[in-house]
């Protein structure tokens, strides 16, 4: 197992008074998910205060952009979908139908294992990478009704607990989310250039630029989510509102439940489209762009009758490389100071949405 670039990350934002007994029960809770089966109405612990009523219909003009990549608008669309939006669709985008069901398909097969296997791969306290309630949660007094399964390079070490003995069943699995990462990652490169292009940079800057993040990274974070039947959806979150970190995020919904918050309108259903993908600004391309695109604050809603399951794979920097605001968008000054993805991840842990604004430069704060 190589050692992961993001493995010395530790999440320490609740140790704060308490003892290392508190401290390993209190992470020990916020890391593991309930037997959803076992259950046949909302706990307490899972019940939020603030119920969230039905999004409003989206009329057209509100709803998220499709943008088909084969278009050659679509670099035009895309500035508009990103200084909007912060999330668009996309079709034609060459990843194979097939892939993206088998995905679909072995999820299912992990997260339907009985809860006692799923806990063999449960995360560690000081890892990303395995099985377990968002790494968010520490931040919520009560528990989302979901279970997550994170991928970090590669999923190989945890799933030879799921699967200890089922060496085919384990190969499967490892060959068809390596070749998921590999899938995401090249069409994550191509949506970069299609980006750097609507943010008006030549080709000869954007020739420059990528080789600072391609390539290495080619088997980037992949976050399996599995949101189960839920007896009473309107008082139950599958995953609170959050921006990610990444620069872009590829999402693969096949059923609606994914929202998004758009100023003065409030939450808007992203629906499922046949065959498209899912792709967000995540707050490093925020930094990027010097702010012009918005990394955008979304949630999992769940339902009553399916079970609910999502793949999103994060694409970012390599981990020694710093992002900083791309001078050509920097005037009259950076809003933003360099910062690596390593390092962004470990501010998020601490202080969660306030992150960004914590890494406004200088300059910016004094005004
Ligand atoms: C590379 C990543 C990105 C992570 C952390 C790490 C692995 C898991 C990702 C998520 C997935 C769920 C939402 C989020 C907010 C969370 O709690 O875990 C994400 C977070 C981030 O985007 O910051
Ligand atoms: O399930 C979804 O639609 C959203 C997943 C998500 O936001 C994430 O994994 O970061
Ligand atoms: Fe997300």
């Amino acid at each position: 197992m190589p050692t992961s670039q993001y493995s010395s990350l530790k999440t320490n934002h609740h140790t704060k008074n308490t003892t290392k007994d508190d401290h390993n029960n209190n992470h020990q809770c916020s890391i593991i998910p309930l037997d959803f089966k076992s259950v046949s109405k909302l706990p307490e612990s899972h019940t939020w205060e603030l119920t969230h009523p039905n999004p409003l219909s989206t009329s057209e003009s509100e709803s998220i952009p499709v943008i088909n990549l084969s278009d050659p608008k679509a670099i035009s669309l895309m500035r508009h979908a990103c200084e909007n939006w912060g999330i668009f669709h996309v079709t034609h985008h060459g990843v194979p139908s097939n892939l993206l069901r088998e995905v679909e398909n072995q999820s299912r097969r992990l997260f339907s294992l009985p809860s006692d296997q799923k806990l063999l791969a449960i995360r560690s306290l000081d890892s990303l990478s395995g099985y377990g309630l968002p790494r968010m949660s520490t931040f919520f007094p009560k528990r989302m009704w979901s279970e997550g399964f994170t991928i970090i390079e590669s999923p190989l070490e945890h799933t030879r607990k799921l699967w200890p003995h089922d060496h085919h069943q384990r190969d499967h699995f490892c060959n068809v989310m390596e070749s998921c990462q590999k899938e995401m990652n090249r069409l994550a490169e191509h949506i970069m250039g299609l980006m750097f292009g609507s943010l008006g940079l030549t080709q000869q800057d954007t020739k420059n630029i990528k080789p600072k993040y391609g390539c290495q990274n080619s088997n980037g974070p992949l976050q399996l989510n599995s949101y189960p039947v839920c007896p009473d959806p309107t008082k139950a979150m599958g995953l609170a509102a959050h921006t990610d970190s990444s620069l872009l995020t590829l999402l693969l919904q096949s059923s609606t439940g994914l929202q998004v918050q758009k100023e003065g309108i409030g939450w808007v259903p992203v629906h499922a489209v046949e065959g498209a993908l899912v792709i967000n600004v995540g707050d490093l391309m925020q930094i990027l762009s010097n702010g012009r695109f918005k990394s955008v604050l979304h949630r999992a809603v769940v339902n009553k009758t399916h079970h609910r399951i999502s793949t999103a794979y994060f694409y970012g920097p390599p981990k020694d490389v710093k992002i900083e605001p791309l001078i050509q968008l920097s005037s009259p000054f950076p809003l933003y100071r360099p910062t690596t993805w390593k390092e962004y991840l470990g501010i998020k842990a601490n202080h969660f949405n306030k992150a960004l604004e914590l890494i406004r430069s200088d300059i910016t704060k004094a005004q």
